[in-house]
């Protein structure tokens, strides 16, 4: 629906929600009946044979806290994945890993990496292009090694935390590998944590958030304008990484770890706090008189993008299309690197809203020749539909 597209990606996060207590290794059912419902203490209990506890290859620990680990150490050709969450909700979200863990690995076919990992002075490591990558190009394709709820360090206690992260890590078979990402200044006991800290990206995975590490993209630097973006699949735990224009040999991989239409400060604050980093990219470098004017343009563009949802909000369709066209000027007027398919995908569904046909067709088309340049139905969820959308004219 219009109110579900109207979230604009990044502009806004998902909210944490409970998951609905699903027992989910219980073995398959010829019949494909509802799987039962666990209670608390038989998923507290786990038992202590494998079979009881499959797909997971680990008993799942919990250190006495609402939060347990749960491991796969085969998943993707043995790289294996660790996830802090509660039993619960583990459980519910077993239906959709179920099929990833169990899937055929395959090695996937390529001629070595299009990017190698450096030394970025002032930033430790970072990935920079070994050829040329075209606009829309996928250049990395990463599977989480640890995955934790967002809201799990603050719901337990430092020690029993530690155990939970240290654990999830161990039971990994590139657990070495995982721990080496950490910073070698880091000399603080709570390894572990840090790593998480300042190298996990935040997604969502079943309507929550969590915080997700990625050994390969972790290793790519921010910049407030980015040549590339990432995506992460709840299907198969990968995450990609997609070159929003060209880039050339030589030239430092970048993503905006920092939602998109921050003003300076906001970024910068949140760098600071969330990273622990001064941002120094081009964007943060500019003279005040520039900066004032990026800031300025991105106020408008919040102001416009909240007077569009209004206007849907009051069905006010053709002050939505005015306003969001708007939009999109101010949008490539700042440079934004988003993939203008997502608001070409809005803007058909207005001019659908009021029966426009010749406008439909016009930007659902648009948008579907943007979105497929950035990954297609693989990553946007919305090309089938949009698909539909132009067949239905
Ligand atoms: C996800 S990691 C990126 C890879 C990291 N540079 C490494 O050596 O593994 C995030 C950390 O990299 C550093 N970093 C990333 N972008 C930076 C930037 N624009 N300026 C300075 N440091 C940055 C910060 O220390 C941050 O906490």
């Amino acid at each position: 629906s219009l109110s579900n597209i109207l979230t604009y990606g990044d502009l806004e996060t998902a909210e944490v929600t409970s998951g609905h207590g699903l027992c989910g290794w219980a073995p398959p059912d010829p019949l494909n009946r509802a799987k039962p419902t666990c209670s608390t203490s038989l998923l507290q209990g786990f038992g202590t044979k494998p079979n009881q506890w499959f797909p997971w290859t680990h008993r799942p620990y919990c250190a006495d806290t609402p939060y347990c680990v749960f491991t796969n150490a085969h998943f993707h050709g043995n790289q294996g994945v660790s996830i802090i969450t509660t039993p619960e909700l583990a459980a519910s979200t077993l239906n959709k890993l179920e099929e990833t863990f169990t899937a055929p690995f395959q090695q996937p076919k390529s001629s070595g990496p299009l990017y190698e990992v450096v030394d970025m002075p002032g930033k430790g490591k970072g990935a920079v292009a070994k050829r040329k990558i075209r606009r829309g190009e996928k250049f990395m394709v990463d599977y989480a090694g640890l995955i934790a709820d967002t809201a799990f360090p603050g719901a337990t206690k430092l020690e029993a935390g530690k155990k939970l992260l240290d654990t999830a890590v161990d039971q990994l078979p590139r657990g070495q590998a995982i721990r080496s990402l950490a910073k070698s200044t880091n000399t603080t006991e709570r390894v572990v944590e840090d790593l998480l800290r300042t190298n996990s990206f935040g997604m969502t995975l079943e309507k929550r958030n969590i915080m997700a590490l990625f050994p390969e993209i972790s290793r790519m630097n921010h910049a407030c304008s980015p040549n590339s973006f990432i995506r992460f699949s709840e299907k198969t735990l990968a995450t990609a990484a997609i070159a929003f224009r060209d880039i050339e040999p030589g030239e430092e991989l970048t993503i905006s770890y920092a939602d998109f239409g921050m003003l300076r400060d906001e970024r910068q604050d949140f760098l600071h706090v969330r990273w622990g980093f001064t941002c120094t990219c081009a964007l943060c470098s500019l003279s005040e008189e520039d900066a004032a004017v990026s800031d300025e343009r991105r106020e408008k563009i919040r102001e416009v993008r909240d007077a569009v949802l209004k206007h849907v909000k009051k069905s006010e369709f053709n002050q939505a299309i005015k306003k969001h066209k708007i939009m999109i000027d101010l949008i490539v007027e700042e440079g934004m690197l988003v993939p203008l398919g997502e608001y070409y995908d809005i803007l058909a569904r207005l001019y659908d809203s009021v029966g426009d046909r010749r406008n439909v067709e016009k930007w659902a088309r648009m948008a579907i020749d943007d979105l497929e340049l950035f990954g297609g139905e693989e990553i946007y969820e919305q090309v089938p539909e949009l698909r539909d959308l132009l067949d239905g004219i």
